[in-house]
Formats: C-alpha cells, structure tokens, sequence
C-alpha cells in the first residue's frame, strides 16, 4: 500500500508556551483513525498545521499524490445566508476538489429543505450538512476537528452513517474526538496526543484481540502521561 500521509519531524509552536514535539509518524492505509488527547493536547493545532492554516516551524508533511488534505473545522463553514440548495454551487468555486454532484446527493440523503437558508437549520442538521459538504470533496486525506461534540446521539449517529458511507475507500480520515465510547466500531487505529507528543498508537483490532477494550487503553495513557 502506497502512503497516504507521513510526518517527518514536523514542528507547529504556538507562541511560546507550547510546541508540537517533533511528530514522526506515517499512515499507509485508508483507516479512520481517532486522535484523543486532553483539551489542549494540540489536537487541533497538529490538523490546522498540516491543513495549511497554521505555519510550520520545521519538518514536513507529504500527503499521497501532493493532493491537499480536506479539513472540517470545530465551528461551522458554510455561509448561513446561503440556501441550501446553492450550497453545492457556491462550493465548486471555492474548492477545485468540490464534486457538486455528490453534493447535491448528500443534500438529498439528508433529506434538507433546498429552499431554506443554512442559518434556519437547527444545529444539528447544520452539523450534517458542514459534514456532508466536506465529504463532497475528493482527496486522500480528511481531517476533521471534533465533528461530533456537539451534537445528540441520534443526529451523532446520522453523522457516523455520513462518514462511512462517503469517506473514500481509499482515503485516510484522522478525527479528533473526545468521545469514545459507542465510536469503537468508527475507528480502525487511535492516536493519544499529550503535550504535543504522540503518546500511543493502537490498532483497533490489536486492542479487541487482547480483549482491553479501546477505552481503557486511551484512557490509562491519558493518566499515566
Ligand atoms: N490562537 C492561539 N494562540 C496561542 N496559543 C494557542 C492558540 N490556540 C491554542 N493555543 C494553545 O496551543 C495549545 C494546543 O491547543 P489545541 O487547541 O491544539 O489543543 P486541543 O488538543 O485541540 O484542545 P481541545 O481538546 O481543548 O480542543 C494549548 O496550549 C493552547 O493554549
């Protein structure tokens, strides 16, 4: 399998109280990977740096294909004064990677009212739609920046069948996440960020053979960094 992404001693500061440490890691498969760690771990500083939106103190990031990767952030993008049946259209200018035919299918499977404006939808269906518009666009690799921490159990589960019905096969998907109970069966490996260091890689499937469940084993790194 060819790689997807690879980091090698890559460094994002923030200021001058915290640095990402020099992160070393590489995907090869098209997984669904979690990434936990306490709130200011630099979860979301690791996905910005490596979406272009925070710069790079040195190292470097090589995504497959030189394709840039698709990042969802924590706050809703799209333009609440939008229709929602624009949205496709507006989008296909914005991003060259946007397909708006499957846009305007993901619309449709969420069963949204075309008619309304983005900002008359409740937070929930928002929620689907910034999602399902993120999915709309082709790449190798997906970031997405607590997509489900805001949202009730039934609409979270609306989101999971977005996410794997629509992630490419081929494509790597890192989600960061406070949640993990009821998310065992999204995730193929998890990452454990603490301090700006990666602190734990597990395959998901490595963890169900030892019979520790997922939990428990991010959990104990988390105490016992
Ligand atoms: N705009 C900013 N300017 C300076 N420092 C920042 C800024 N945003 C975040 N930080 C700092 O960077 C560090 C990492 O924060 P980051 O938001 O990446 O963590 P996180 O793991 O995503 O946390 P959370 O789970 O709370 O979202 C923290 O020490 C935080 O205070």
């Amino acid at each position: 399998m060819d790689m997807l992404l690879e980091l090698n001693d890559f460094v994002v500061s923030r200021g001058r109280k915290f640095s990402l440490s020099p992160v070393n890691i590489r995907f090869n498969d098209p997984n669904i990977v979690g990434l936990f760690g306490h709130n200011g771990a630099g979860k979301t500083t690791l996905l910005k740096a490596l979406s272009g939106l925070l710069p790079v103190q040195s190292g470097e990031s090589h995504i497959k294909d030189m394709s840039y990767p698709v990042f969802l952030p924590d706050t809703p993008f799209i333009y609440k004064f939008l229709k929602v049946g624009s949205v496709p259209g507006v989008l296909a200018k914005y991003f060259n990677d946007f397909d708006a035919d499957l846009g305007e299918s993901i619309i449709g499977d969420l069963s949204l009212d075309v008619k309304k404006r983005v900002g008359e939808l409740s937070k929930g269906m928002e929620e689907q739609l910034n999602l399902g518009m993120t999915l709309a666009r082709r790449s190798s690799v997906y970031l997405f920046d607590e997509p489900l921490a805001a949202v009730d159990p039934v609409t979270r589960d609306h989101m999971l069948d977005l996410i794997k019905r629509y992630k490419p096969n081929d494509a790597l998907l890192i989600i960061s996440t406070h949640l993990i109970s009821g998310l065992e069966s999204l995730f193929d490996e998890c990452l454990v960020l603490h301090n700006g260091k990666i602190l734990l890689r597990i395959s998901v499937s490595d963890s169900i053979s030892n019979n520790q469940s997922l939990e428990s084993r991010i959990k104990e790194a988390m105490i016992n960094a």
